[in-house]
Formats: structure tokens, sequence, C-alpha cells
């Protein structure tokens, strides 16, 4: 089944407004590749109001970080999904690593924070991944299908849900798997959700690799079976390196 790449930029706590600026070529080459590829940035939080401002027109999608599971109430500090569409958000990345890790978030969080995000209209990117330790004792698939079937809903559909493999590991070190092992992964996840999801459904969810993408790498890992597009941060900073990437994805 053809799947529409999806490329999505993590900025994670980088950026000022000045950053911004980065967007206006970005949007540019949203719109070039509309025909065949979906584009998002999800700046950080202080940045995702004036971000939309600024491409408002375009078809880059704006989204969050986080969010939280609650549509609102007594929780300093949070973001609700409601909150993140308000503002023009169309999508959020729930379980990044970085998250589970500093902010204990386990997979009975991400699945609910997946389903608030969901009850906004956002996009749901959920992403999972091992970490070294993990792989290096044979770990890999059972870790990624108990973060699958503990974070991703069994309401999940190709329109509300992309899933984003990012081994601990890969990012931010410049290191990737092979690409042996990143096939064997979205291969692995693509039937562990036709398993529960249905062939047609899981068929139709875009999966992203994400974890030291970059402009070089990214024409061999972007074509790679059952890769349906990249999460990308540090590369997703810099116009000059975030372009080469979306063009990667045709
Ligand atoms: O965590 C990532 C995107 O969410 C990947 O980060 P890097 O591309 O900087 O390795």
């Amino acid at each position: 089944m053809a799947r529409r790449p999806f490329v999505a930029g993590n900025w994670k706590m980088n950026g000022l407004i000045a950053s911004l600026t980065e967007l206006e070529a970005i949007a540019g080459k949203a719109g070039a590749v509309a025909d065949a590829i979906d584009v998002a940035i999800c700046p950080p939080a202080t940045l995702v109001a004036p971000a939309v401002a600024q491409v408002a027109g375009s078809v880059l999608k704006i989204g969050g970080q986080d969010c939280h599971a609650k549509a609102s109430g007594a929780h300093t500090g949070d973001i609700s999904a409601e909150s993140l569409k308000d503002i023009g958000a169309t999508c959020v990345i729930v379980g990044h690593s970085e998250r589970r890790t500093d902010h204990a978030e386990s997979d009975a969080t991400v699945h609910a924070k997946a389903q608030a995000a969901w009850r906004a209209g956002l996009i749901a990117i959920i992403c999972v991944g091992e970490t070294e330790a993990e792989r290096d004792d044979g770990r890999t698939l059972d870790v990624i299908g108990r973060q699958l079937s503990g974070s991703v809903p069994d309401a999940a559909t190709a329109a509300n849900t992309v899933v984003a493999y990012e081994p601990v590991w890969a990012i931010g070190t410049g290191r990737t798997p092979t690409n042996e092992e990143i096939v064997e992964v979205h291969g692995f996840m693509r039937k562990a959700l036709a398993a529960r999801l249905g062939a047609a459904v899981a068929g139709g969810i875009r999966l992203l690799y994400g974890g030291s993408v970059k402009p070089s790498n990214a024409d061999v890992i972007l074509k790679l079976a059952d890769v349906d597009g990249a999460l990308v941060g540090g590369a997703s900073l810099k116009a000059g390196d975030f372009l080469p990437i979306i063009d990667a994805a045709r």
C-alpha cells in the first residue's frame, strides 16, 4: 500500500524567536513537495504559536513535542493537546525517549497522551526505541513490541497516528543502526501493528525512522522497506540540512 512520506523535525529544547526565520525555506519546500510528502516542525512550546503565524497559509505542519493526558486542570507547567490545537498545532510527539527518561513516562502514560492528541484533533507521533543495553542483550524486538502494545492505542489509524522508531543510542550520537537492522525493526513493527489493528490499518500507518538522520544518510535510510519518513532532531534546526532530507523522502 502506498503511504505518503512524513518528514518531521523535532527542535527539542532549541530555538528562539530568531530561529523562526528557518521556517521560511522549510515552508517553501513543504509547499513544493505537497503533492507527495507531509512535512512538520515541532518547535519548543514557546514557539508553537509564533511558528504557526510565521507559516500561515503554508502546508507545513507545526506540532508540539509533548502534551498532558488531561484536557485541563491543576497541572502546573504542563500543556494540553487542546491548548496546542487552539494555537494552530496539527500534530504532537508523544513518548519521545527523552520524555520517557527525563520524566519517567511509562507506556501507559504515552498511551493516554496519544488518546489526548486524538481527542483534541491532533495527529499523534508516537515514539518507541530500545537503549543500547537492550540492543546488546538481543532484546530489541521484545522492547519495541512491548512499547508498541503499551503505547499505541487500539483506535490508531493511518489518519491519526504516525509511529517513530528511534533507537535511544542513535539519538544525537551520529551512530545509526545498519540498514538491515532498521528494516528488521520496521518490518517487525508493521507486523505487530497488523496483528492488533488489522493489515489494512497497519498498512496505512506511517513508520518513521529517527536517530542521527542527516543529509548524508537520508537518501539510503528513506528508501528502506517500511521506512515512510524520518523524525529528525539536530538536522532539522537549519533549513540547509533539513531540506535535502525532505527531498530524500521522495
Ligand atoms: O530524537 C530525535 C528526533 O526526535 C533524533 O535526534 P537527532 O536527529 O538529533 O539524532
